[in-house]
């Protein structure tokens, strides 16, 4: 097989498949023998590695006792022919639902079909013979028969719903097919396919629609999906089933691990075919990941056959990804689940530090308030927090800490956030401490030189700590930490004594990318004073910067934004996402980022995204900046995330607290993943 180009979809692990709605011909099987060809072509046209088709399609599903009809039957049999005839020039595997006479029994089947050769034959397990469903009438249930084959057209063909059809061209994709109430019963068919290895499960359905039940077959798809770490599609049938006493809505439906990637319109007249990108690569990595899933399989192991079929991916250079990527992994682009995960983060935080007080008894917190983001944020936590274990606000002791570079801007807005939120404020100069420290231990700084060494900046860093932990014992108080998860990624923090150490740290899982929305929301749901508010919106307006080194006294810019040294927030966090969350390799961020990031009008923002800042993304900006976090995040940083301070951790995205998550070693190259983005990433 060819290698397939970066720009490929089917290069990193994803799949395009699709659920297909014809409008059914009632008991007319070469009719829709044509529409199912008709649509097995535009599956084919649109890259597509597996399209499934409804519930005895050739058919139709609501045709009752016609089914017992032979001249029905043997125009499914034709039908069949037809279909499996057309596939041959057709990369997708195909499967069509059809009731067959098999071994002297009626079943209901589902029917896999890749390039003219039928792969295997799954009858349905499970028959509905309750209320509006009468098919225990007049089909054969799975169990009927023990035969692994069956002999259709002259040839013995693979038979039961054991069957995993597997393409060794495109790794992790291992199709299973079960029919309709297969999947409504406690221990569906696919279960023991996805413990065997099936990672795209497919239902080929015919669910009559009534009031409340598309709801239902959502939470069964989706917790199904989700269970199994699987992709599940659902086809349903719709236009043209028969409405003696019921109706159809077409339902389709794709779900990955718990997500619905695509849905159908449903009561739509008409053929339809909906189309997702199925992350394969994802469900595999997961797999591994969550180790009961492998326990699980050996507890309820069973023996499945595996069938290969020689599925080429297309090799178009460029196929890009139909799905959304979020911009923002950590920051959902839809109001209301801001709105919510605003809330579960924030509370989060508060209850940490409040139970850290309860625990210890301690009454008195020390932080110091630099008017940047992140100690904005652990400040209003912190007031919450005392808020609400009933101790005075008086007892939490912020410090705004100046030394050589400190911006006016940046110590008034905390004295005004500190003054606004009623804390004991106060001011100490760093200035004299580190200009001793640097005399000290001869520094050229000291001498008169402007050198702005590493020593320079961690100076500061270290005099502000080491004066926070000294105010601590004086004043029986814990000194709160504010360094955020994006900085503690990319070793952004003076190491020891400087601010990478606290007592307790309720920004440590939170990413730099979620903060500013953190305080907007803080500040929206009036749980402070409007003064307060107003001033913690204010500080978003304010540079990214650690402030030490000395900028250009008359603009009050700050000489460092840390984004021109470590990257944008934005990119990094992305990368700290995909990388840790869900092991991909460098050259799939990559892909994904570029996907994400390369056309600022196209996709959701998150709300109130000021559109000044709405950037934008080229590959080679996406690639030297995922190099730098590679390098930064497994080669240079590790050493000071094994030793961070308590804290809660936050998001599903991660901790990277080596108790509360992500285990590394300190000592550990970041070769292979530079090899790997060098070898499979264009530098353009
Ligand atoms: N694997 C390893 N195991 C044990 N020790 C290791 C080590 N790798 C380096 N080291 C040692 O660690 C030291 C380097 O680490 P460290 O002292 O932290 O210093 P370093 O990481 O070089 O500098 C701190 C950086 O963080 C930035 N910063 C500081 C403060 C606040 C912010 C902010 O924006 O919030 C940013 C600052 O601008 C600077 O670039 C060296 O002495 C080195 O020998
Ligand atoms: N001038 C200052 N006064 C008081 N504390 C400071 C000052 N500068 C830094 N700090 C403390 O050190 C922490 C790290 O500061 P720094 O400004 O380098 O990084 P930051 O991640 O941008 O944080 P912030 O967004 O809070 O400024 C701050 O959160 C704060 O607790
Ligand atoms: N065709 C079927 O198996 C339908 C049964 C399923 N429980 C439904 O109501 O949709």
């Amino acid at each position: 097989m060819q290698e397939l180009s970066f720009h490929n979809l089917y290069r990193h692990g994803f799949v395009r498949v699709a659920t297909a709605t014809p409008e059914v011909a009632l008991a007319d099987p070469a009719a829709n023998a044509e529409r199912v060809i008709a649509m097995a072509r535009e599956a084919h046209d649109r890259s597509v590695a597996v399209v499934l088709f409804p519930e005895l399609c050739l058919s139709g599903y609501a045709i009752d006792d016609l089914l017992q009809q032979g001249a029905l039957l043997e125009a499914v049999e034709t039908a069949l022919k037809d279909v499996t005839e057309a596939t041959r020039d057709l990369r997708p595997m195909v499967l069509v639902g059809a009731p067959l006479v098999l071994e002297d029994r009626l079943f209901n089947t589902a029917v896999a079909i890749h390039k003219g050769r039928i792969l295997g034959i799954v009858p349905k397990a499970y028959l509905p013979n309750y209320r509006e469903f009468y098919e225990g009438r007049h089909f054969s249930p799975a169990s009927a028969t023990a035969r692994s084959h069956v002999r259709l057209f002259g040839e013995e063909i693979p038979f039961g719903t054991d069957l995993l059809f597997d393409a060794p061209n495109v790794p992790g994709l291992v199709l299973h097919a079960e029919v309709c109430e297969d999947v409504w019963v406690p221990i569906p068919p696919s279960t023991h396919a996805a413990l065997a290895g099936a990672t795209v499960l497919l239902n080929l359905s015919a669910s009559n629609v009534t009031i409340g039940k598309s709801d239902y077959r959502h939470a069964l798809c989706r917790v199904h999906s989700a269970r199994c770490f699987a992709a599940y599609l659902y086809s349903a049938a719709g236009a043209g089933e028969s409405t003696t006493d019921l109706a159809w809505d077409g339902h389709a439906m794709i779900y990955e691990n718990g997500s619905l990637l695509a849905e159908s319109e449903r009561f739509l007249r008409g053929a339809q075919l909906t189309t997702a990108d199925v992350d394969v690569g994802l469900l595999v990595q997961e797999r591994i990941r969550h180790g009961t899933f492998g326990d699980c399989a050996a507890h309820h192991e069973q023996p499945m056959r595996r069938i290969s079929f020689d599925f080429e991916p297309p090799s178009d250079p460029v196929l890009p990804l139909a799905r959304a990527v979020p911009r923002f992994p950590y920051v959902p682009a839809d109001p209301a689940r801001l709105d919510e995960l605003c809330f579960e983060a924030y509370n989060i935080q508060v209850s940490g530090l409040a139970q850290r007080l309860a625990s210890t008894g301690i009454k008195r917190i020390v932080i110091g308030v630099s008017g940047g983001l992140d100690s904005t944020q652990a400040l209003l936590v912190a007031c919450q927090a005392f808020d609400e274990i009933g101790l005075p606000r008086e007892n939490i002791l912020a410090y705004t800490l100046p030394a050589f570079a400190t911006s006016a801007s940046t110590r008034e807005n905390a004295w005004d956030l500190m003054r606004a939120l009623g804390v004991s404020a106060d001011e100490i100069d760093m200035t004299p401490v580190c200009r001793q420290t640097l005399e000290d231990i001869g520094h050229p700084f000291a001498k008169g030189q402007p050198v702005y060494d590493i020593t320079f900046e961690n100076v500061q860093a270290g005099a502000r700590t080491a004066t926070l932990f000294r105010l601590a014992n004086f004043h029986n108080a814990l000194v709160l930490g504010t360094g955020d998860l994006s900085e503690l990624a990319l070793g952004w923090a003076t190491y020891g004594v400087g601010d990478h150490m606290s007592h307790y740290n309720v920004n440590a899982s939170v990413p730099k990318t979620l903060i500013q929305h953190l305080i907007r929301w803080a500040a929206s749901t009036h749980r402070f004073s409007e003064a307060a508010s107003a001033v913690a919106l204010k500080v978003l307006d304010t540079e990214i910067s650690p402030e030490l080194v000395p900028g250009d006294a008359d603009s009050d810019k700050p000489a460092q934004r840390t984004e021109d040294f470590v990257g944008p927030y934005e990119l990094q966090d992305f990368n700290l996402y995909h990388v840790t969350r869900h092991g991909c390799a460098p050259s799939k961020v990559a892909f994904l980022s570029l996907h994400a990031w390369k056309d600022s009008s196209a996709g959701a923002w998150p709300p109130n995204f000021p559109e000044p800042s709405r950037n934008a993304y080229d590959l080679a900006t996406v690639r030297k900046w995922l190099r730098v976090f590679l390098h930064r995040f497994f080669q240079t940083s590790q050493f000071k995330r094994s030793a961070v301070p308590n804290g809660p951790k936050v998001g599903s995205g991660g901790s990277l607290s080596p108790r509360g998550d992500w285990r590394a070693p300190s000592d550990a190259s970041a070769k292979v993943w530079l090899e790997e983005l060098d070898r499979n990433v264009p530098e353009s």
